[in-house]
């Protein structure tokens, strides 16, 4: 999107970052909702001129897409997924402003979950849970449409069937090959859909919202495998290739998976004195660490992505 001022190649965009909204929805029963968004938006739109000159006259002010934010929340009478409300957001710019091509709506939901007490789900309460749903809805004026959904912060550990074997030994090589350890790591997880058009998005309301849970179970199920039994970890590397291509051959409008996953290590304790051991590691205690750790990260596409 780069034009020419003054013999120069220029890109520019503006926005607003990180407003906060909450929006609850109650129903006649008493039955209430909750979402909490972390909406940040960016145009690109024609306002060179308030940087090469004063004049502000084309600027959509970042104070009124601030505004926006929560009048669109206002005007939002069902409950809809995070995905709709950056498409609708972007939706509003993009089509309201002459000056505007194209909006970038990014939105982190915050894990309000309903709180369930003695077996049953309470009308209004609601607890933190953990990972964060996201999503990027690019939109252009004429109507096409990016659409990137993602978890953040999903935090997982297996205490066995994991190992690591066979990597390049050298002379500063000293990790112990191991068909035993634990597994942890922290993923975050971007895909892109394949709808390219405003018209071609699924009208249901919460589709996307399904999705979400749905992608997370595919995951999940594909770190940790079934229940009794497990699934063997070679590497993160091949568990994070299982997981992408699970969710790639289990969901058709899903063209494209990013995941990154952090080898998050607990180290084998040994301390010994002049006196003898005092703990011989035997698969039992560890030291949990954050700092360093391992990166691993992969996109996996569809042949004919746009990704
Ligand atoms: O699953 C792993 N992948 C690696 O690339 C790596 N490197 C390392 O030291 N431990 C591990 N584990």
């Amino acid at each position: 999107m780069a034009e020419r001022v003054e013999g120069f190649n220029f890109e520019q965009r503006h926005g607003k970052q990180r407003v906060r909204v909450a929006r609850v929805w109650k129903t006649k029963e008493g039955k209430h909702y909750v979402v909490e968004w972390r909406v940040s938006i960016s145009l690109l739109s024609d306002c060179v001129n308030s940087y090469l000159r004063d004049d502000n006259s084309d600027i959509v002010a970042t104070d009124t897409m601030k505004n926006t934010v929560y009048a669109k929340a206002k005007e939002c009478s069902e409950i809809l997924s995070v995905e709709n409300f950056a498409i609708e957001l972007a939706k509003h710019f993009i089509s309201f402003y002459r000056q505007v091509t194209a909006a970038i709506v990014n939105i982190v939901e915050k894990p309000w979950e309903r709180i369930i007490m003695d077996g049953q789900p309470h009308m209004h309460g609601f607890k933190l849970g953990s990972e964060r749903h996201t999503v990027e809805a690019i939109v252009k004026k004429s109507g096409a449409l990016q659409l990137t959904s993602g978890v953040e912060g999903l935090s997982v550990l297996k205490t066995t069937k994991s190992g690591f074997e066979g990597f390049i030994r050298d002379k500063y090589t000293a990790l112990p090959e191991t068909r035993e350890r634990m597994l942890a790591t922290e993923v975050t997880g971007l895909w892109r859909y394949s709808y390219e058009s405003l018209s071609s998005i699924p009208q249901k309301p919460l589709y996307f919202m399904e999705r979400y849970n749905d992608v997370k179970r595919v995951l999940l199920e594909t770190f940790f495998g079934p229940p009794n039994e497990g699934v063997y970890s070679p590497s993160v590397q091949n568990t994070l290739y299982q997981m992408a291509r699970a969710t790639l051959n289990r969901f058709p409008d899903i063209d494209s998976v990013q995941l990154k996953m952090p080898n998050i290590h607990f180290l084998p304790v040994n301390i010994s004195n002049t006196g003898g051991q005092i703990v011989k590691f035997n698969d039992d205690v560890y030291l949990p660490t954050d700092e360093p750790h391992g990166s691993i990260q992969a996109t996996l596409s569809r042949f004919w992505s746009k990704m």
